[in-house]
């Protein structure tokens, strides 16, 4: 999926979420534990329940990887019922990956080529060659880590550059833009730092941010948008688990609509304020 088209969807939802499908194995409920495969019974209800409210989902590979060949297995049926089903979502592999320049084509390989993701999350410590591989492909997306949303974002992120003053999260906005463009690169800034997001617009004022960390984080959803929307919105934010676990019970799927719909209607709300709508 290009630019243009993710605006066109963020505009005909009047969304610019993304829930994450961080589905694990022993939160999701009791009743679903008995299908032959209870992760992809979970993100299917959840789909089905949220697609018409959000313009993306982000599996995390961690809730998949850790139950092995059954997990893998899971995400693969996700993503192809996802295409199938409702062919305009963006999907992003939530993996961030990242290694030498060999490897990381391999890596773009297993997301690209053999699941249909449409962008994978990259950590950007290895360098400009363990970056570029995954974005050789047409239409598919590097989201580059930036400024996470966690509290370990502070061990290295904002070390200044004795030369220049430059913290280190701006450094890897400002190298990462000799990389990519903003038709295929994205950048992680959470929620949970977004008064940085005003700063980090006048760096990147164009591409498209994905921003994790409201709901269980904390992150304000009006704060981001203030400081991080632009004219193409240029924002995914990222809710989990406070969508996808709002209860569970048999009415999960239901609870996760109206825990999806609540954030939409902020981001309507937001979004006729900025005059996108
Ligand atoms: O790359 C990410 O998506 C990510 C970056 C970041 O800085 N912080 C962050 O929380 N995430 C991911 O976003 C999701 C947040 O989940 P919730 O806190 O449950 O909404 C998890 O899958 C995290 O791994």
């Amino acid at each position: 999926m290009n630019r243009e088209q993710l605006f066109e969807q963020i505009k005909k939802k009047r969304s610019f979420l993304c829930v994450g499908l961080d589905s694990d194995i022993l939160k999701i409920p009791a009743h679903l534990k008995e299908t032959s495969d209870p992760i992809f019974a979970f993100n299917k209800e959840i789909i089905d329940a949220t697609q018409d409210l959000c313009v993306a989902y982000k599996p995390n590979l961690a809730f998949y990887e850790s139950l092995g060949v059954s997990g893998w297995e899971s995400l693969e049926k996700t993503v192809h019922y996802i295409r199938e089903k409702y062919p305009e979502q963006f999907i992003i592999a939530d993996a961030k990956r990242g290694d030498i320049g060999n490897t990381s084509n391999l890596y773009a390989r297993a997301f690209f080529d053999r699941m249909d993701f449409d962008a994978v999350t990259v950590a950007p410590y290895m360098g400009e060659d363990s970056v570029k591989p995954f974005m050789t492909y047409l239409d598919k997306w590097v989201i580059l880590l930036a400024l996470t949303s966690n509290k370990g974002a502070f061990d290295f992120q904002f070390i200044k550059n004795d030369e220049n003053g430059e913290q280190l999260f701006e450094t890897v906005l400002k190298t990462s833009q000799q990389w990519g463009t903003g038709d295929n690169m994205m950048y992680v800034v959470g929620a949970t730092k977004a008064e940085k997001l005003e700063e980090i617009r006048t760096i990147v004022p164009d591409h498209f941010l994905l921003v994790p960390g409201v709901g269980a984080q904390g992150g304000s959803l009006q704060e981001v948008a203030k400081y991080g929307m632009n004219e193409q919105c240029g924002l995914l934010v990222n809710s989990s688990r406070g969508i996808i676990y709002a209860s569970n019970d048999t009415d999960f799927a239901e609870k996760a609509r109206a825990a999806a719909m609540e954030v939409q209607v902020d981001m309507e709300e937001l979004l006729l304020e900025a005059e996108l709508l």
